[in-house]
């Protein structure tokens, strides 16, 4: 468990970090969300005690982490991928970690195997690329076999495969019961990994929340209906309070008010063949944007522009 309380970092003029308080708990994935200079990696560092706090706390397993006794086994982190050197190979940088922490010689030929660069790894970190670089930063943090891992944007840099790899190793990590905290952009990818939220703007917190939740809350959801005889059930959706509108040009409606259950038990009562009745939510992704849009550090001509929606199962 990280708890944060109060949680906050000025550097000079700039509040980097604004009174955060909230939990990351385990058994669950959390991601951590907020737009370039949120205040995201100040957060982690401080998590890690490689910042200190102008205000608040935080802490780890009931602890700040200097008051950790074997800091790796409780915490690995994933911050920067290219923090290491160069000139050493990975089993040497590992070999390393483990023997100042006191972990065992073979937990090294386990995490190597467990992130796939066993073949590589007897090869100075210099030539690796990204990718290999963040598989290897992660082989650090979980090192310790820690309760607690945290990813500062984990697929930076990595192809679908190790995208998908990354997303299964997450979920498998706090489907174990750890405590999953990661950091990403891709709103896409955090859709399907991160069962919890907590999203930041400017260093303060904008939502703790589950995922469905945070999506639920800030979107409003409809029904996209295409039936022969659209006309016919438009007027009996209205009728009943329901708000109907053309799906675009794609000759569907887009039903607001009324479940997709509803509208297939009016259609059925009226003898109206149906031949879509969809349940749309908006995405992580056009959610984030709306809600983060006041507290954007840096934006381009077109942010928050074209937002798209998904199809997902009602149960959602
Ligand atoms: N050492 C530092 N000295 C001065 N300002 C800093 C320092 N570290 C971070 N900042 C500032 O604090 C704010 C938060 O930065 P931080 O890197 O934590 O954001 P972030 O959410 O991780 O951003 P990104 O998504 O771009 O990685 C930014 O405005 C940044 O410029």
């Amino acid at each position: 468990m990280i708890e944060a309380q109060g949680l906050t970092k000025r550097y000079g003029s700039k509040l980097a970090v604004d009174q955060l308080s909230f939990q990351v708990r385990p058994g669950t994935v959390t991601g951590f969300l907020g737009p370039n200079g949120a205040g995201k990696s100040t957060t982690m560092r401080m998590v890690l005690g490689l910042d200190s706090p102008t205000a608040g706390s935080v802490l780890v397993n009931g602890r700040p982490y200097q008051y950790l006794s074997a800091p790796l086994r409780e915490v690995g982190a994933l911050l920067d991928a290219k923090a290491m050197h160069g000139g050493r190979s990975a089993f040497n940088h590992l070999l390393c970690l483990a023997q100042s922490n006191g972990i065992p010689r073979r937990r090294v030929d386990e995490v190597l195997d467990m992130v796939g660069i066993t073949a590589v790894a007897k090869k100075r970190t210099g030539g690796f690329s990204l990718g290999m670089g963040q598989r290897l930063g992660i082989a650090s943090a979980l090192l310790g076999d820690p309760g607690i891992l945290m990813f500062d944007e984990p697929v930076n840099g990595l192809d679908p495969e190790g995208i998908l790899w990354i997303r299964n190793l997450m979920k498998a990590l706090a489907a174990e019961g750890r405590t999953v905290f990661v950091s990403s952009h891709l709103m896409s990818e955090m859709e399907v990994t991160a069962d919890h939220l907590i999203v930041i703007g400017q260093g303060r917190l904008i939502a703790d929340t589950t995922m469905r939740d945070f999506i639920e809350r800030n979107s409003q959801a409809y029904t996209v209906v295409r039936s022969p005889q659209a006309e016919q059930l438009a007027g009996l959706v209205t009728a009943k309070g329901g708000t109907v509108a053309p799906d675009g040009d794609s000759g569907a409606l887009r039903v607001t008010g009324p479940e997709p259950a509803a509208i297939g038990d009016l259609a059925a009562e009226h003898g109206i063949a149906l031949h879509e009745l969809s349940p749309r939510f908006a995405t992580l992704e056009e959610v984030y944007m709306r809600l983060t849009q006041d507290s954007v550090e840096y934006r381009s001509g077109t942010a928050g522009q074209a937002p798209h929606t998904s199809t997902r199962g009602s149960e959602a």
